[in-house]
């Protein structure tokens, strides 16, 4: 089994318990009171190479990243620093979100869009998200049957959110193109394997129409990585480990905002 196989086999167990908890009739209705999403699109489309910055407090790959006391105090940090989505891992075996640090970011960032990243394989996870306030779910190629991933892709957009759907190859790409993807994530690590390629988003974002958004996801560790990226064709780069793991998350935030919009940095061709 692979890594991500493995996640997965917990992440569908947890499911059982919620939808047990509350029934899928019951999400729906809650996902339909919550308050509208916010246009995310529209944040990442804004001049300039936008940073995602993530709340994550442990990975498979690394074990134990950071200690976050306060996720809502993080996030305010990273919105405060100019982030243009917050994503907020809420798989709690392996990377040791929840639901709960998802409540507590939203509660805190009202005018921020935030990503609810997990291991979405049911339309349950998606009316759950909405019904936390979700702007954004991510739906991860590698993880979905074609059919899956369309209907959920088109579950997500009819609750008005917007989905990063997740690549590591180019086949995996045309499948998104296929689905109907509008914000494309190329993901440098391998999740059945874990090794991180930061090459593998110069051979694969080329390829993508120029109206995709191009999300380059993991192993960003500073501006220069951000620049790298940027010289690639991306749109936004999606930051986890490097901004935990930071003396001060705010300022990491900060320096790659500054990057994103420097002269010097490239433009997204959109
Ligand atoms: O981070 C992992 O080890 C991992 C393992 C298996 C599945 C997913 C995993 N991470 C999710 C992500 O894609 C990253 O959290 C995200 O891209 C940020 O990456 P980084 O900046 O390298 O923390």
């Amino acid at each position: 089994m692979t890594v991500l196989e493995s996640i997965i086999e917990g992440v569908r167990e947890d499911l059982a318990v919620r939808e047990s908890a509350i029934p899928f009739d019951e999400i729906k209705q809650l996902s339909a009171a919550a308050p509208p999403p916010h246009d995310v699109l529209a944040a990442l489309r804004a001049p300039g190479v936008g940073v995602i910055a993530e709340v994550k407090r442990r990975s498979p790959s690394k074990g134990e990243l950071a200690e976050i006391g306060e996720p809502a105090e993080l996030a305010a940090d990273y919105a405060d620093a100019g982030a243009r989505v917050i994503s907020v891992l809420t798989e709690g075996r392996r990377f040791g979100g929840s639901l709960a640090d998802f409540d507590a970011v939203r509660a805190r960032v009202t005018g921020t869009p935030l990503l609810r990243k997990d291991f979405i394989v049911s339309p349950y996870q998606v009316h759950e998200a909405r019904a936390h306030g979700a702007d954004m779910v991510l739906l991860i190629v590698s993880a979905l049957e074609q059919n899956a991933l369309e209907a959920l892709l088109d579950r997500v957009e009819s609750l008005g959110m917007t989905a990063l759907v997740e690549v590591h190859t180019a086949e995996e790409a045309d499948r998104a193109l296929e689905a109907g993807a509008k914000v494309i994530g190329i993901n440098a690590r391998n999740l059945h394997t874990l090794e991180v390629d930061r090459d593998v988003f110069g051979r694969i974002a080329p390829g993508l129409p120029q109206d995709v958004l191009k999300i380059a996801e993991s192993g960003v560790r500073g501006p220069s990585d951000l620049m790298a990226y940027a010289g690639s064709g991306a749109d936004a780069v999606l930051v986890g480990e490097g901004l935990v793991t930071s003396d001060n998350p705010k300022t990491a935030v900060t320096q790659l905002v500054t990057a994103g919009s420097h002269p010097a940095c490239p433009r997204p061709s959109r």
